[in-house]
């Protein structure tokens, strides 16, 4: 493909990100596999593009709306509905994010076959009012300078105070590749590393995570013989420090109540040795369903599947106090995996937002019988928001007086070792903190009987 077949790429792909509502990577991932004349370095350079565009949207479409001539609140106005449409929103990135002097866009859309058509008066103008500014400019407001809704801003605020910006910068950067090693097939990190080397990826020990390696650059893992024999997974090193901070151990009974395709679950029917009673549930079947081949090629063969019908189905009573952990990991908002999916940040609505909430306490109160006295109960999340994460814990309490959280520095002394990255009754790990995607932790003991 030629630079300018690949801009009309990005201006298609972009406009069919913004009409289907679908995730960007699915959006991309079909576009290109429908499309067999993109060589690999086309679909790389296509969607690096679409990427870049999508973590600068509000910037793009902000100034977008100045060189329009609008006003200040009218730019800010536009920035959060994305009136720019996608062939000014890559206009703006050809100057704002390559630096291209407009001469050179508009040799790139030149109206040749498979080329963006000739610029517009309007548009020519846009490009030579941009030539020479910079993308973040110190008259956006906040929540256009740091890429999030408006309305989020507060609820930021109250998790990240004055370290605000640096956080929500780096959960706009692009996210590193995180493999789990799985012990049951290979226990060894550095003969797993080896055989990655092999297979020509690069990979280093994770900062945090006991089992976890992270690749150097993005590598279609899942194709290689480690992945396919079912040495590793892939697992953000987040996900891996949540699952060891359950503490299973071999022998033990341990209930995954929000299984899902059980990313989680492979973790801990590692650290559980395959050994003890570990059960996945979830009240998605088709998920559930999922997890059926992945916990075949990793080797844990003991672990029970079973498909909840609702929060009242009768195998909740039926294992009353039958737990000594159980791990909640709650549907959430997804903000943590923003650095993955940088569209999902504009989708999120404040109604979405309250039914999570809601979910969340509904889980949390099925979750609760489960654990035996003395037994723990794990809440994690991927999101940062306190809505989701320390407000739930605050409410489930008052719900539960007989739970407390453990000290998150004891819990992670006794599974993990080494030097916790936070101290307290919860734990926030974010790209800024841990460089790693955004994750909640809270551990609670169950000190008597409900
Ligand atoms: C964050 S995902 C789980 C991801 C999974 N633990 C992993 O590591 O790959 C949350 C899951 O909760 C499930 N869920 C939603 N409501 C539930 C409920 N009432 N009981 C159990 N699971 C539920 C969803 O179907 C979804 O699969």
């Amino acid at each position: 493909m030629t630079p300018a077949a690949r801009i009309a790429a990005v201006i298609e792909l972009l406009g069919q990100i913004e009409a289907l509502q679908r995730p960007a990577d699915t959006v991309v991932q079909e576009y290109t596999r429908a499309r067999r004349f993109m060589g690999s370095k086309d679909r790389r350079a296509v969607m690096d593009r679409v990427f870049a565009a999508l973590r600068a949207r509000a910037r793009l479409n902000w100034w977008v709306a100045r060189a329009g001539g609008e006003s200040r609140d009218e730019a800010e106005r536009r920035a959060e509905t994305a009136a720019a449409g996608p062939r000014h929103l890559v206009l703006a990135a050809l100057v704002l994010i390559d630096g291209m002097a407009p001469e050179d866009v508009a040799g790139l859309c030149d109206g040749g076959q498979y080329h963006p058509g000739s610029l517009e008066p309007d548009e020519r103008a846009l490009v030579d009012a941009l030539a020479g500014q910079p993308l973040t400019h110190a008259e956006q407001p906040l929540w256009v300078r740091v890429e999030v809704p408006a309305w989020l801003i507060p609820s930021f605020e109250r998790v990240f105070g004055d370290h605000l910006e640096r956080e929500l910068a780096a959960l706009n950067q692009e996210a590193p590749v995180d493999l789990r090693v799985n012990p049951l097939i290979e226990p060894s990190r550095e003969a797993v590393t080896a055989a990655l080397a092999e297979h020509g990826m690069d990979a280093a020990p994770t900062p945090y995570a006991p089992n976890g390696v992270r690749l150097a650059g993005r590598r279609a893992v899942t194709n290689s013989a480690p992945f396919r024999d079912g040495q590793v997974e892939v697992q953000d090193e987040a996900s891996q420090i949540a699952a060891a901070l359950v503490g299973a151990a071999p022998d033990m009974a341990v209930c995954d109540i929000c299984a899902g395709a059980g990313g989680k679950t492979l973790a801990l029917a590692g650290d559980m040795d395959d050994r003890g009673r570990l059960v996945a549930l979830d009240i998605d079947a088709e998920r559930l369903g999922r997890a059926g081949p992945r916990l075949a090629r990793a080797g844990a063969h003991t672990v029970e599947r079973r498909v909840l019908a609702d929060e009242r189905d009768p195998w909740l009573d039926a294992n009353a106090e039958a737990f000594d952990r159980v791990l909640v990991d709650a549907p959430c908002s997804g903000v943590g995996a923003w650095r993955r999916q940088p569209d999902a940040r504009w989708k999120l609505t404040q109604k979405a937002l309250a039914n999570h909430t809601d979910l969340q306490d509904l889980i949390l109160d099925q979750a609760a019988p489960l654990v035996r006295p003395g037994g723990r109960l794990v809440y994690a999340t991927c999101s940062l928001l306190p809505e989701e994460n320390g407000d739930r814990v605050a409410a489930f309490r008052e719900r539960h007086p007989g739970f407390v959280p453990l000290p998150v520095e004891h819990v992670w002394a006794e599974t993990i070792g080494g030097a916790c990255p936070g101290s307290g009754p919860d734990l926030t790990l974010t790209p800024a903190r841990t460089g790693t995607d955004g994750f909640y932790i809270a551990v609670l003991e169950r000190r008597e009987a409900a």
